[in-house]
């Protein structure tokens, strides 16, 4: 029987549907048992939906909403209950893995102790270190290129997850030199989409490799 994989999307799921797609080359055998989205809006939820994957929307907003901006007590309550309920949804199709592909909240404790060590993995648009716990990471690093005037190498990482934002182990790692002024920012982010949808399928594979091994 395939692992079964868990994916959390926010967006457009164009990494999402570039597992979709490995597993139709039979690149990846897996069985994708769920697609979770934070937002109701989502597109990678058609995504699913048109390859018959179920999905679910988990959004922190219907937890939030009836709560303060300054009522801080009130917001970390209703996000403790937001990441148990996250977890109970994941924990009840027994997966094997739990991928991040462009998931754009931060998993807390709560969250992360519930899981108990099921792995979880995360795409980051930035090499190890560079612009840890951002959501605008390929904007960054071009700007720094153009900042600098020099050649700049970045790229995307999958690393497993961890307390510590965008700090877990690299999976796999993809560079990319950014040349100043020869392209613009959209250029540079399909480069790096591009090598996303390949990392991401090389570390869903990996992932699954370590874990059979650890068990
Ligand atoms: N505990 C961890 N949680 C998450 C990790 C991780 O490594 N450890 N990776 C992120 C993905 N990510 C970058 O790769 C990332 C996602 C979200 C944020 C963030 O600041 N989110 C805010 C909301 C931002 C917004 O609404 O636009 C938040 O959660 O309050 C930073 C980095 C996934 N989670
Ligand atoms: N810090 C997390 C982060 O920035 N994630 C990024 O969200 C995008 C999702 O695209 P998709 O919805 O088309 O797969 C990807 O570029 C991914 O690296």
């Amino acid at each position: 029987m395939a692992p079964k994989v868990t994916v959390l999307i926010s967006g457009s799921g164009s990494n999402l549907q570039a597992l979709i797609d490995a597993k139709k080359e039979s690149k990846l055998s897996v069985d994708i048992c769920r697609v979770i989205s934070s937002s109701k809006n989502a597109y990678g939820l058609t995504r699913a939906s048109d390859n018959g994957i179920p999905t679910t929307v988990q959004s922190l907003y219907p937890y939030t909403k009836s709560l303060a901006k300054d009522d801080k007590a009130g917001r970390t309550e209703a996000r403790n209950n937001f990441e148990r309920d996250l977890a109970e949804l994941i924990l009840k199709d027994s997966p094997d893995l739990v991928v991040c592909a462009g998931w754009l909240l931060i998993l807390g404790p709560t969250f992360l102790k519930r899981l108990n060590g099921l792995p979880i993995i995360n795409l980051h648009p930035a090499l190890p270190g560079a612009f840890d716990g951002t959501t605008h990471a390929i904007e960054m690093a071009w700007n720094k290129c153009q900042e600098l005037n020099k050649p700049y190498t970045a790229g995307c990482m999958v690393h497993y997850v961890i307390e510590e934002v965008d700090r877990g182990q690299p999976l796999v790692i993809k560079e990319v030199e950014i040349i100043p002024g020869k392209e613009s920012l959209e250029e540079y982010g399909a480069r790096v989409h591009a090598l996303e949808h390949v990392a991401i399928v090389e570390a869903t594979i990996k992932a699954l490799e370590e874990s059979k091994k650890s068990n």
